[in-house]
C-alpha cells in the first residue's frame, strides 16, 4: 500500500471516529487577482514540468459539472506525464463492475448525489495503490475532493501545489452536460451541444460548437445516466451547497487559480496553458496534447 494511500486511509478512519468538524478557514486579505497572480508568478523561472523524480505536480481540478475538468485535466496530464485521477471514473467502474457496491452506488449517482466520503477514500486509496505498484509519480486529480471533509484530509496526507478552479457560465454548464456522448466501442468523449450566448455587460459572446463524433462512432454514442435535465440541475445544486466551499479552503490557503473558460478547447486551451506559466516554445507538447 503506497504512503498516500495508507495515510488517505488512517486519516479518514481518524475523522471519522472524531466526527471531525473542520473549523472555517480564515478569508485571505489579498483580492483574489492578487492571488492569483502570486501563486502562477511563485512558479516562474521554473516551469511546471514534473521534477526530476516525477513527483512535482500534484494538481487538483475543481468546477462545476460540464465545466471541462476531464477534458483539461486529461489534456494536462498527458503533456506532463502524471497520472489523470477522476474520482467520478472510479465511481463508474465500480457501478459498471456488478459488485455489491455497485447498487448502492447507482441509487446515489443517478440522482445527482455524492457519495458519502469513505465510499471515495477507499476507491481512491485503492488507485493509488494500483499505481503505486505502477511506478507512478505526481497526479492530477478531478473530482476530489468535492466536501471540506475531504479536502482536510487530502491536505493531512499530502502537499498539493495548485488547485485549478475551472468557471463557466451557468447557462453553458446544463448545456453542456446534456449535451455529452461518449463512444461505447472507442471510449472518446464528444459533445452534440451547440453553445452561443449573447455576451454579459457588453462582454463578448461565447460560443462553443458541438464536437461532433466521426461516423464510425455515430452508432455507439451513449449518455451517461445521470446526464439528465433534472439530475444535472441537482448536481448544480449540490455542487453550490458542498463543493463551493471547497474553493473558499483552497483560496485562502493561496492555492487556488481561478481559471474563466472563455469558450471551446481552441480558444481556452492556450489561454489555460497561458494562466499556468507553462511554456511550450517548440510546440512539442501540443502536438503530445
Ligand atoms: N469526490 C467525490 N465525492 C463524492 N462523490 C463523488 C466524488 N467524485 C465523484 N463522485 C460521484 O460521482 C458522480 C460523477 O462524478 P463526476 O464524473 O466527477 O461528475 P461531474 O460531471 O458532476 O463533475 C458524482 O455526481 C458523485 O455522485
Amino acid at each position: 500500500m503506497s504512503a498516500m494511500s495508507r495515510a488517505i486511509r488512517a486519516c479518514a478512519a481518524t475523522a471519522s471516529r472524531r466526527n471531525l468538524s473542520v473549523a472555517a478557514a480564515s478569508p485571505q486579505e489579498a483580492s483574489a487577482a492578487a492571488a492569483t497572480a502570486a501563486l502562477v508568478a511563485g512558479r516562474r523561472g521554473g516551469s511546471w514540468d514534473r521534477g526530476e523524480d516525477g513527483s512535482r505536480v500534484q494538481w487538483v481540478f475543481l468546477g462545476c459539472p460540464g465545466v471541462g475538468k476531464g477534458t483539461y485535466a486529461g489534456r494536462l496530464s498527458r503533456m506532463l506525464g502524471v497520472p489523470h485521477i477522476a474520482t467520478g471514473d472510479l465511481v463508474r467502474d465500480a457501478l459498471a463492475s456488478q459488485g455489491p457496491l455497485s447498487k448502492q452506488l447507482a441509487e446515489i449517482v443517478n440522482h445527482g448525489k455524492l457519495v458519502s466520503d469513505e465510499i471515495i477514500i477507499n476507491l481512491l486509496s485503492k488507485r493509488l495503490e494500483e499505481g503505486e505498484e505502477n511506478g507512478e509519480l505526481g497526479f492530477i486529480l478531478d473530482g476530489f475532493p468535492r466536501t471540506i471533509r475531504q479536502a482536510e484530509i487530502l491536505e493531512g496526507v499530502t502537499d498539493i501545489d495548485l488547485v485549478i478552479n475551472l468557471k463557466l457560465r451557468e447557462e453553458a454548464l446544463l448545456a453542456k452536460c446534456i449535451g455529452r456522448r461518449k463512444c461505447s466501442q472507442c471510449g472518446g468523449n464528444f459533445n452534440v451541444a451547440s453553445i452561443d450566448i449573447e455576451g454579459e455587460n457588453g462582454g463578448p459572446r461565447m460560443y462553443m460548437p458541438p464536437l461532433l463524433p466521426p461516423a464510425e462512432c455515430e452508432s455507439k454514442l451513449i449518455t451517461r445516466a445521470d446526464d439528465t435535465e433534472e439530475v444535472v440541475k441537482e448536481r448544480l445544486r449540490v455542487y453550490h451547497d458542498l463543493c463551493e466551499p471547497v474553493e473558499e479552503f483552497y483560496r485562502a490557503r493561496g492555492k487556488l487559480l481561478e481559471f474563466n473558460l472563455p469558450g471551446g478547447i481552441p480558444e481556452s486551451w492556450p489561454k489555460l496553458l497561458q494562466a499556468l506559466n507553462i511554456g511550450d516554445p517548440d510546440n512539442k507538447r501540443s502536438a503530445a496534447a
